[in-house]
C-alpha cells in the first residue's frame, strides 16, 4: 500500500548549513508539518522540484554555487506556482522588498522565533493544497462527456479515456493553434482532426493532405503551389491546397515523415504563417489553421536526428494522444455492436445477435491495426458467417495467429506489448529505482546524465506526468 504521505505535498527546505537544516527540521516535525525534503545543495534544487510534489520551498538567502536570490527568480519563472518563503538572516528592509519582488510568498528573518516562520509555512501549503484540490476538480470536470457530442457523432467511443479526450478537443479546437495528433494507426486521428474543424468554428474547408512519401519538392508543390516555368514540365501556375483552406484547417498526415527541407518550411508556416511557393521570391501568408498527425515517435525521431526539436515544441502546442484500442477494452463491444450493423445492414442482412463470447474473445486481441482492423474484422466475418449467428469461431483464427506468432518471442508472457517509448520509460524507472540518483541510472542505462536528465524533462512536458519519487542519500525526505 502506498504511503499516504506520499500523496501529500511536500515542504522542502534548502540551507547551505547542515546543523540549521536539521533544527528547522526537528521544529516543523515537531509542529506536525511534513513530509519534508531537506536539500543542501543549491544546484539540485530545479531538478528535486521537478520531480516531487513541493508545495512550498523554504529558502535560505546564502546558498552556495547559486546565490539565495539568484535561486528565487529561478524557481518564481520556473514553477510559478510554488510558494516560496525566504528565511534571511538580517531585518533589511531591502532585501525583503527585493525578495518580494522577486517572487517571494513571504520573508522571515532567520532565528526570530519559530511563530512567524511556522505560520507563513502553514498558511503557503494551505494555500498550495487548494489550488491543487480546485485544479483536480477540473480535471474530473474535464473528464465528464463532451458539450457538443453531435461534433463527436462519427467517433463511436465510451471509455473514460476518450470521453476526456472529447474535452480537451473541445477546449482546444476554438484556439488559433496548432493542434498534434498522435496514436497508433488506425486508432482515429483523422476522425479527431475533423471534430477539431468542426468544433472550430472556422468558415473555412477542412483540407487534409497526407505528407507521407513527399520529397520535399512533391511537398511544397502540393501545398505551396507553384509559378510557371517554376521547374521543368511547370506549364502553368498551380494554387496549392494550402489556398483552400483559407480561412479552415489544414490537415497534414504523417508528417513523422517529413524531409529535413520540409520540416524548415513547416516551421515557418506555424512561426509566421508565411509559406513561399516554388518558383515565387515573395512569400505567401496564410490564416489556415494547422493540425498535424502522426503514429510515429516524434521525440524518438528527434533522437535519431530526423525531426527539428523546435518543430516538435511548435506542433504539439495542443497534443492529443489517441489510446490504442486495446487500452480502452469498454470501446471494443461498442464497436463491434456499431460495425455489426453497419456490416450487415449496407448489405441488406438481418443483424444478427453478437454472443458474449464473441465480444469476449474479441477483448483478448491486441488490435495492432486498431478500429480499422476490427472494421475488416466484421467484414470479413460477415461474408464468412452462413448461419446468421456471430461465432466466436469466425475471428478465433486472428486470436490463434496472434498467439503462434507471439510464441517463443521473450515476451510471450504479456498480455500487451509495451510501446518502444513506454519500454524505455520503464527501464529508465527501474534504474532510478534501483539507483536512487541520476549518475548512477545513467551508467546502467549507458547513457549519460545529462541525456538522462534531457528524457526525464521531456517525459514531464510530454504527458504532465511527475517523476515517481525516489530516496535519495542526499538530500534526504523526511516524515515519510
Ligand atoms: N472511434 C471510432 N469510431 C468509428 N470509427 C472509427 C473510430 N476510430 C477509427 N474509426 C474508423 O477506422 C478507420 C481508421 O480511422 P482513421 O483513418 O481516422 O485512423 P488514423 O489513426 O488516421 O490511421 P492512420 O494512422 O493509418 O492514418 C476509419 O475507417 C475510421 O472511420
Amino acid at each position: 500500500m502506498k504511503n499516504k504521505n506520499q500523496l501529500q505535498p511536500s515542504v522542502m527546505i534548502v540551507d547551505d548549513s547542515e546543523t540549521m537544516l536539521l533544527t528547522i527540521k526537528e521544529q516543523l516535525l515537531d509542529a506536525g508539518v511534513s513530509p519534508l525534503i531537506i536539500c543542501n545543495d543549491s544546484q539540485q534544487v530545479l531538478d528535486l522540484i521537478a520531480e516531487n510534489r513541493v508545495g512550498v520551498l523554504v529558502l535560505y538567502l546564502v546558498t552556495p554555487h547559486i546565490g539565495g536570490e539568484e535561486l528565487l527568480k529561478k524557481v518564481s519563472n520556473r514553477f510559478p506556482e510554488i510558494p516560496v518563503i525566504v528565511l534571511t538572516a538580517l531585518a533589511e528592509v531591502d532585501t525583503a522588498v527585493r525578495c518580494m519582488k522577486a517572487g517571494a510568498f513571504d520573508c522571515v528573518v532567520k532565528g526570530t522565533g519559530m511563530h512567524d516562520f511556522l505560520n507563513a509555512v502553514r498558511h503557503a501549503l494551505k494555500l498550495r493544497k487548494s489550488a491543487w484540490e480546485t485544479e483536480s476538480l477540473g480535471q474530473c470536470i474535464r473528464s465528464d462527456r463532451p458539450e457538443n457530442p453531435e461534433a463527436f457523432a462519427h467517433i463511436i467511443a465510451q471509455d473514460k479515456k476518450m470521453l476526456s479526450l472529447f474535452r480537451y478537443v473541445e477546449a482546444a479546437a476554438p484556439s488559433p493553434h496548432p493542434v498534434l495528433i498522435t496514436g497508433e494507426t488506425g486508432v482515429g486521428k483523422e476522425l479527431f482532426a475533423t471534430a477539431i474543424h468542426t468544433l472550430s468554428g472556422r468558415r473555412g474547408k477542412m483540407v487534409s493532405v497526407n505528407t507521407a512519401g513527399l520529397d520535399d519538392t512533391m511537398f511544397s508543390d502540393t501545398l505551396f503551389g507553384h509559378v510557371k516555368g517554376a521547374y521543368t514540365g511547370s506549364a502553368g501556375d498551380r494554387k496549392g491546397l494550402i489556398r483552400q483552406a483559407a480561412g479552415g484547417t489544414l490537415f497534414l498526415d504523417e508528417i513523422g515523415d517529413l524531409s529535413p527541407e520540409s520540416q524548415v518550411k513547416l516551421l515557418r508556416l506555424l512561426q509566421e504563417g508565411e509559406y513561399l511557393p516554388l518558383g515565387c521570391d515573395k512569400h505567401s501568408q496564410t490564416d489556415a489553421r494547422i493540425v498535424t498527425s502522426t503514429h510515429r515517435d516524434l521525440w524518438k525521431l528527434q533522437e535519431e536526428g530526423k525531426f527539428r526539436e523546435d518543430l516538435i515544441y511548435r506542433l504539439q502546442t495542443h497534443h492529443v494522444h489517441i489510446p490504442p484500442l486495446r487500452e480502452r477494452s469498454a470501446d471494443i463491444a461498442l464497436l463491434t455492436k456499431f460495425f455489426v450493423r453497419k456490416t450487415y445492414l449496407k448489405e441488406k442482412k438481418e443483424v444478427p445477435e453478437i454472443p458474449e463470447a464473441f465480444t469476449n474473445l474479441l477483448e483478448t486481441y491486441p488490435f495492432p491495426g486498431n478500429v480499422r482492423e476490427l472494421q475488416s474484422m466484421i467484414v470479413d466475418a460477415m461474408v464468412r458467417d452462413g448461419s446468421g449467428v456471430l461465432s466466436p469461431e469466425l475471428i478465433r483464427p486472428y486470436v490463434t495467429k496472434m498467439k503462434e506468432k507471439e510464441k517463443g518471442s521473450p515476451f510471450a508472457h504479456l498480455k500487451m506489448l509495451p510501446t518502444l517509448r513506454q519500454a524505455s520509460d520503464m527501464l529508465i524507472d527501474e534504474a532510478m529505482k534501483r539507483s536512487g540518483n541520476q549518475t548512477v541510472a545513467a551508467k546502467l542505462l549507458g547513457i549519460t546524465q545529462p541525456t538522462l536528465s534531457e528524457r526525464l524533462k521531456k517525459r514531464r512536458m510530454m504527458s504532465g506526468v511527475k517523476y515517481p519519487r525516489v530516496l535519495r542519500a542526499n538530500p534526504c525526505h523526511f516524515g515519510q
